[in-house]
């Protein structure tokens, strides 16, 4: 049977307040500006309205206050565009979006049942503001999904935990620090680290993480942190870390998920334009937004071909 592609509405989450190095603000823009939307559309999928979301210190009484708004912002443009049935492409800013983007997915699937994650990252992302040494927000989003940590965060929709353990795995991670892996071992967090990925093949450890997160889920999706990828293949971003997955791995990845009806969205974060001299993270982002969303050559000339003249 042909299927129709679904539409992909972009959502720019414009935001840098959450990392130590904040030019991941502007990485949303750069990437459209460097021609990311006309890169989807040429690969065959019809690309929808484009939505902004700009943090705003201006109207915060601090930095967790800052986030704390700009998620709730984020969640509250997400959550009716995910209800379209469209496919969202969240492009960061800092990993703290994570939180909007999943609460407003976890949001819109909530009266089918729940969202299903795949978070790739060098890092686990997981402390509370307690647990943080740096006390940077974008190194609490997962637990803040999970239900854990600064209630302006995990309360979104007026309702915790937007993402069950069993449903959420972590792959590449190799930088953390011990309080946020016991956080994520006292919930039996699936997490793929670097050594494994790098032993196995990343597609092969996403596969067998899709199949887990997936079972019982009504949707899911994939939050992709760039500082997971190796920093040969994607230079631009604040925290990177040495021996990461292969770009044309992640692509492969990326590519299986197409045509999945219950892929919700991608999240791709953590590109910082203003260390990207050359422009080869934004092709490098540009080439993965593609790899996931796009339609394949053998998809995109069979719905052409079956136009009515
Ligand atoms: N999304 C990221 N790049 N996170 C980096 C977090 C680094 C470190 N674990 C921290 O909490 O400060």
């Amino acid at each position: 049977m042909l299927h129709t592609p679904r539409p992909v509405e972009i959502v720019s989450a414009a935001i840098g307040e959450g990392a130590r190095d904040g030019g991941c603000k502007y990485g949303a823009s750069a990437l459209l500006a460097a021609g990311l939307a006309q890169a989807l559309s040429d690969s065959g999928c019809e690309v929808g309205a484009r939505t902004m979301v700009t943090s705003d210190p201006l109207q915060a009484t601090d930095r967790m206050d800052t986030v704390a708004r700009f998620n709730q912002a984020l969640a509250e443009a997400v959550a009716p565009l995910a209800l379209t049935g469209a496919q969202l492409l969240v492009l960061g800013g800092d990993h703290s979006c994570a939180v909007g983007s999943w609460s407003g997915m976890a949001q819109a699937l909530r009266p089918h049942g729940r969202l299903g994650l795949i978070w790739v990252d060098a890092h686990l992302d997981a402390h509370t503001p307690e647990s943080s040494e740096s006390n940077a927000p974008h190194g609490m989003p997962l637990a803040a999904l999970l239900g854990h940590g600064s209630a302006a965060l995990t309360q979104l929709f007026g309702w915790s935990g937007k993402i069950r353990p069993e449903n959420l795995a972590i792959i590449g991670a190799r930088s953390y620090e011990s309080a946020e892996r016991q956080l994520l071992e006292s919930l039996g967090v699936q997490v793929i680290y670097m050594e494994e990925v790098a032993r196995r093949g990343f597609e092969d450890c996403f596969a067998q993480a899709r199949a887990a997160v997936t079972a019982g889920c009504a949707g899911w999706g994939v939050s992709l942190d760039i500082d997971g990828l190796d920093p040969g293949d994607a230079p631009a971003t604040g925290t990177p870390v040495a021996h990461g997955i292969a770009l044309a791995e992640a692509m492969a990845a990326l590519r299986s998920c197409h045509g999945d009806p219950r892929l919700v969205g991608l999240e791709i974060v953590e590109y910082n334009p203003l260390h990207d001299f050359g422009g080869q993270t934004a092709r490098a982002v540009i080439a993965l937004a593609v790899a996931g969303l796009g339609v394949p050559a053998t998809a995109a000339s069979a719905a052409l071909a079956a136009r009515p003249a």
